[in-house]
């Protein structure tokens, strides 16, 4: 991991921020513990071998860029707020990040199919699969950090899609966990498509 490079990504989002509502006001002193801790948290449950992902509602980076920052795994930033691409485009430049960014809906994105998807804070897991699905790979894995409704978003994703979900809790928040979601089937077909 790659602290200074790190820290210096969230000194950015903490100077862009009060122009562009990268995070709210209050969590402007604590974009290390809530943003980037948070982010990191995805680290342990990456494949090995995996180079490449996509991340889908950037916004200001999180958790898409700390990954690529941290990991060296080539990420495409899908984020359809231009002055919050904007800001990713240029916080790359910077850091020397691997990363490149789509300045479009995720709906609309044309992707080359990635062996990890990443979001937060995007949709209910449901509307999520549906996003993710086109953008992600045979047999590879999806990585949604989730709040304390994540039991009951799995039971609802689950009248419409068949996958394979991990639940690990978080060691930062005990309300909070990730789910590794993979093997995204919508119900009624037999390959992964889009509802
Ligand atoms: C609540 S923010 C979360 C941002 C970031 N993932 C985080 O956890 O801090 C959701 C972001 O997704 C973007 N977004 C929402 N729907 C989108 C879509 N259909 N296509 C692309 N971006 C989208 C919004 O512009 C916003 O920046």
């Amino acid at each position: 991991m790659n602290e200074e490079r790190l820290r210096q990504f969230a000194a950015l989002v903490a100077k862009w921020s009060p122009r562009i509502n990268l995070v709210s006001k209050g969590d402007l002193p604590h974009i290390w513990e809530r943003h980037v801790r948070d982010s990191l948290e995805l680290v342990a449950h990456i494949p090995a071998g995996v180079t490449r992902a996509i991340d889908l509602g950037s916004g200001a980076g999180f958790p898409g860029m700390v990954l690529a920052v941290a990991t060296g795994i080539e990420f495409t930033l899908i984020e359809s707020d231009t002055r919050k691409a904007a800001f990713l485009m240029e916080a790359a430049r910077i850091l020397g990040a691997p990363v490149r960014v789509l300045n479009t809906r995720i709906e609309a994105a044309k992707t080359v199919p990635a062996p990890l998807v990443t979001a937060r804070a995007l949709a209910p897991l449901d509307k999520l699969l549906g996003l993710a699905a086109p953008h992600l790979a045979e047999n590879g894995v999806c990585l949604f950090p989730k709040g304390r409704g994540a039991e009951v978003e799995l039971t609802a994703a689950r009248a419409v899609w068949h996958m394979e979900a991990e639940r690990f809790a978080s060691s930062l928040d005990a309300e909070a966990c990730i789910l590794k979601v993979s093997q995204i089937r919508h119900v009624g077909t037999s390959k992964a498509a889009a509802p």
